[in-house]
């Protein structure tokens, strides 16, 4: 059934590394600190060159070399390589899997993380002459008519992209939790577009709201977190039952992380430590979700060794895996920190709980970035071990008429079957099939014959289907004398046909 279509569905993480256009303000020493493996999965090998002024063949003994494995990994430097991962190719690989997961009914969330100027905001929008994920995306979904939202999250203040008015753009939103839809922003505006140009103009119209400001490694660095909401709704016909699904696409652009410099100026000074502690969070959270997955992992696997072994295995793997920490079922779930930053808490369900995600973590080139490329792929590879459960998103209206039809159909056949149990005789069948008002008349005439004999001779069945009044309050049986008089009223199944 398709609300029953859950599964379990480990968080995709990418890594990508982009061009060294993104340190520019810095002078850089061009040589790669790591080489991206092809075929998949992919390995990210980090190779830590010292130079110190040496050549490059005399530093073979410092390097050390350290190994990531990812869904896919994206070496996306110079166009003139051989293995330049171009953007259509990411979204060939990434953007598909959105729309595909978007398509069957589920929510999505593709977010790019990564140090600042590492290009992540050239991997989600892209430039006009080489567009990102978010506009390709746009291209594809929205073909019909979808409400569209675009937000950021600076300085812990949720402010709406799209809103007309200077003061307007400048009030921040409050954030707000629905107990069965999660959390959410309150007023924050919706535009419904109809097609890609409308999809194309609303996001360069957020884009251009956002806070960007210049720092150390980029001239226009994003300074908060946007996040761009596609509603993406589809009606389908299922074996000739409508049914409706809605989605969730949220596209997420981070703001870069950058260690704190005292010679930044105070409002530089706040953000970017605000910038750390969102990230921070959400790297904690990342972390717990990690755990708290890989913990039900190995539950599972005790309880799947526990039902598929005999007595004697079970006893021997339960003993080793229990020995390290007490075992499933004594150990705890961690706390999920998402309220302690507004990116988590908005991200909640995306990070872990209903929703198909995918994380790029974006990298640079730099050997000046050796540190901050080690821990973004550290905190990349702690995402990988996360398991969401998503679910298709079917319209609760819908899914109630559906539901409700199901019922009527089935209690249809129930009272076929008990009919023919009741009245197994094919000439009963066929008296009752032919002329009504004979049958009546002909035991109207015994009656006057016997009226005692015969007090009891029509029986009528009334069905009373009150299903689309959201009530499966089906049947209702009544037994009425000739006179018309009801003469016994109780549950049963009935079919809005007169039967004798
Ligand atoms: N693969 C690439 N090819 C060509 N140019 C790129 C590539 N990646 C990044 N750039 C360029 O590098 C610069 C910085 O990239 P971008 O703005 O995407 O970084 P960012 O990670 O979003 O930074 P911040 O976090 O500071 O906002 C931009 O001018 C961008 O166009």
């Amino acid at each position: 059934m398709l609300l029953d279509a859950s599964l379990h569905c480990p968080c995709k993480v990418c890594v990508k590394c982009n061009s060294l256009q993104a340190a520019s303000k810095r002078t850089v020493k061009q040589i790669p600190v790591y080489i991206l493996g092809l075929g998949k999965p992919d390995l990210a090998t980090v190779c830590d060159v010292h130079l110190d002024g040496r050549t490059e063949g005399a530093v073979d003994s410092r390097e050390k070399l350290l190994e990531f494995c990812f869904d896919y990994c994206y070496w996306s430097v110079d166009p003139a390589e051989p293995h330049y991962a171009s953007q259509e190719e990411v979204f060939q690989d990434l953007g598909v899997s959105v729309l595909s997961g978007a398509s069957e009914g589920y929510n999505v969330c593709l977010f790019a993380y990564g140090q600042t100027g590492s290009g992540k905001t050239y991997t989600m929008m892209g430039t006009p002459e080489s567009i990102g994920l978010t506009p390709r995306i746009c291209q594809d979904v929205v073909s019909s008519f979808c409400p569209c939202s675009f937000l950021e999250i600076y300085n812990e203040r949720v402010r709406d992209l799209l809103r007309g008015g200077e003061q307007k753009k400048r009030a921040s939103l409050k954030v707000r939790e629905h107990p069965d839809k999660g959390p959410y922003v309150q007023d924050l505006s919706q535009h419904v577009v109809s097609g890609c140009k409308q999809a194309m103009d609303l996001l360069e119209e957020g884009i251009a709201n956002r806070i960007t400001a210049a720092t150390h490694n980029h001239d226009a660095s994003s300074r908060s977190h946007a996040i761009f909401t596609i509603q993406y709704t589809q009606a389908i016909l299922e074996n000739n039952l409508p049914s409706e699904t809605v989605s969730k696409i949220n596209l997420v652009d981070l703001a870069g992380s950058e260690r704190a410099d005292p010679h930044y100026c105070r409002d530089r000074l706040t953000e970017g430590s605000n910038i750390n502690k969102s990230l921070v969070t959400l790297g904690i959270v990342i972390s717990a979700l990690a755990q708290n997955s890989q913990m039900s992992n190995s539950c599972q696997s005790i309880n799947s060794v526990a039902s598929e072994g005999d007595g004697s295995t079970v006893g021997s793997h339960s003993s080793s895996l229990s020995g390290g920490g007490g075992g499933g079922g004594g150990r705890r779930h961690c706390f999920i920190p998402y309220r302690d930053s507004v990116l988590t808490w908005l991200l909640k369900d995306s990070l872990g709980g209903n929703s198909k995600t995918i994380m790029i973590a974006t990298v640079s080139p730099s050997a000046n970035s050796y540190n901050e490329t080690l821990s973004t792929l550290r905190y990349a590879a702690h995402a990988r071990n996360i398991v969401n459960k998503p679910r298709v998103n079917e319209d609760a209206n819908v899914r109630l008429i559906r539901e409700l039809r199901e019922e009527i159909d089935r209690l249809k056949n129930m009272l076929l079957s008990f009919e023919m149990q009741r009245n197994p005789s094919p000439s009963l069948s066929d008296e009752r099939d032919g002329n009504l008002s004979e049958i009546v008349l002909q035991n109207e005439l015994k009656v006057t014959q016997n009226r005692h004999a015969y007090s009891l001779l029509t029986a009528a069945y009334i069905c009373v289907s009150e299903c689309l009044s959201q009530r499966a309050q089906l049947n209702v049986f009544h037994q009425v004398d000739i006179y018309g008089n009801v003469t016994e009223n109780e549950s049963g199944l009935t079919c809005g046909n007169i039967s004798l």
